[in-house]
């Protein structure tokens, strides 16, 4: 008996766009009990402790991050982890606009201090004499390190360009399409060291995991130019928190601009706090859920692969033969024969074949004439290296 997917459930741990949830078409059911779910949307829902569905195959994190995403694990059982890359950059881009605002020129605690003048009397003298202890340095002219030149970090420093400022770009990594993006003259040929020398702003753009965990120590705080400005739209555990106050404490970085606040800096020093608002935008919130929308009917569907941290892209369009077979699979020889020759047993007919590998995983993907039965599908799964077998058939609509 042939086996096949005819209905996808989905469920959603955090509130996600609903127009772009609408989209998903008569296939789809959302927020179905945990042990059906096929896929899962998610925003910053933190998934590492979560008991995983036993049906699930695709995680869509409508956003950019993944570190709340247990994407070791994930890969290991042959689920597809995708983000949405750049959907929400513009949102995070000015959100550095009114923190580089804020804390140059004294916002937040001029703000506070007009509050204190509520039922006073001769409030305009008030303000004139108040406010020179608000002074603060215009952008123009003043030196930023932009920290990670990838989709948020290139709009940033086109940007900080834009308002006059000299910028300095730094990404050991930088791809060439984020490349092709960033105007020509930002810096980006110096190093963090003397970025942290020279400039009077620093803003941080680069993920979080293992080898960026603590980016900022107290090595790299040690070198900052006296009064430094450090803003952190990327994630709070980039930064030694306790080398940050006491480099803080000593007056060697002048304020702290942080879109995760948590215990430690909220009751911090010259400390900015932002309620992870980087992304809290209609516009950023629509942009990633109608992209994580998109890439899970596209995968459960059809099997095709957009987006994803964890496996290859992989796209055959809409599925035009009578069926087809996704393989995720360690990238190990002899792969592909051993997959071909279990079909070549009932004589089944590769409409086509392909084949991506990334970073030691594999996808092979094959359209087929024939159907497949389900004791194929089996043998498949138990090819040593396989972590997931798909067998799927035309859309209906
Ligand atoms: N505050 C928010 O709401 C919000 C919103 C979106 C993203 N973020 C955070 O910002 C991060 C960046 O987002 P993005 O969309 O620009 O991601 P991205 O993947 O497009 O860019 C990240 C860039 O960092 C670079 N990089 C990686 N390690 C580096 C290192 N050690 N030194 C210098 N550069 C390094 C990469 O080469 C890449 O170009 C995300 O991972 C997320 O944590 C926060
Ligand atoms: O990594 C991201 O995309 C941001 O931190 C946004 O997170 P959010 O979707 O929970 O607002």
């Amino acid at each position: 008996m042939s086996h096949t997917e005819k209905r996808f459930k989905i469920k959603t741990l955090n509130n996600i766009d609903a127009y772009a949830l609408s989209k998903l078409t008569h296939e789809f059911t959302l927020n179905h009990s945990d042990s059906e779910v096929d896929a899962i949307i998610v925003r910053s829902a933190d998934m590492h402790q979560m008991d995983l569905p036993e049906n699930l195959k695709f995680v869509g994190r409508a956003g950019s991050g993944v570190n709340n995403i247990p994407i070791n694990e994930l890969t290991e059982k042959g689920i597809v982890v995708a983000n949405a890359p750049g959907a929400n950059a513009n949102g995070v881009k000015e959100l550095v606009l009114s923190a580089l605002i804020m804390s140059s020129r004294n916002i937040e605690s001029a703000l506070e201090w007009t509050q204190t003048l509520v039922g006073e009397s001769d409030i305009g003298p008030k303000v004139e004499a108040g406010k020179k202890q608000f002074v603060g340095p215009e952008l123009a002219g003043k030196k930023i390190g932009v920290i990670g030149l990838g989709a948020i970090g290139v709009l940033v420093a086109n940007m900080c360009l834009g308002l006059g400022m000299d910028v300095y770009g730094y990404d050991p990594y930088l791809s060439v399409q984020h490349a092709l993006g960033l105007n020509p003259s930002t810096k980006t040929q110096y190093d963090i060291d003397y970025i942290m020398q020279n400039c009077d702003y620093i803003t941080l753009h680069i993920p979080y995991n293992d080898s960026t965990k603590n980016y900022l120590n107290a090595e790299l705080l040690a070198e900052a130019k006296k009064g430094q400005i450090i803003i952190n739209c990327a994630r709070g555990g980039l930064v030694d928190l306790n080398a940050l106050e006491d480099a803080i404490n000593n007056g060697s970085i002048g304020k702290y601009v942080v879109d995760f606040p948590d215990e430690k800096t909220l009751t911090m020093k010259n400390t900015i706090n932002i309620p992870h608002l980087g992304a809290s935008t209609p516009e950023s919130e629509a942009n990633a859920a109608n992209m994580v929308v998109n890439q899970v009917m596209d995968y459960l569907k059809n099997g095709n692969i957009h987006h994803s941290v964890n496996f290859p892209t992989i796209n055959f369009g809409p599925i035009q033969t009578v069926c087809r077979i996704t393989v995720l699979h360690r990238n190990i020889p002899n792969m592909i024969g051993q997959i071909t020759h279990v079909l070549s047993q009932h004589n089944l007919n590769i409409n086509r074949l392909t084949n991506k590998p990334r970073n030691g995983w594999a996808c092979t993907m094959i359209d087929l004439d024939d159907d497949i039965e389900a004791n194929d599908k089996v043998a498949l799964e138990n090819i040593e290296g396989v972590v997931r077998v798909r067998h799927l058939k035309p859309s209906t609509n």
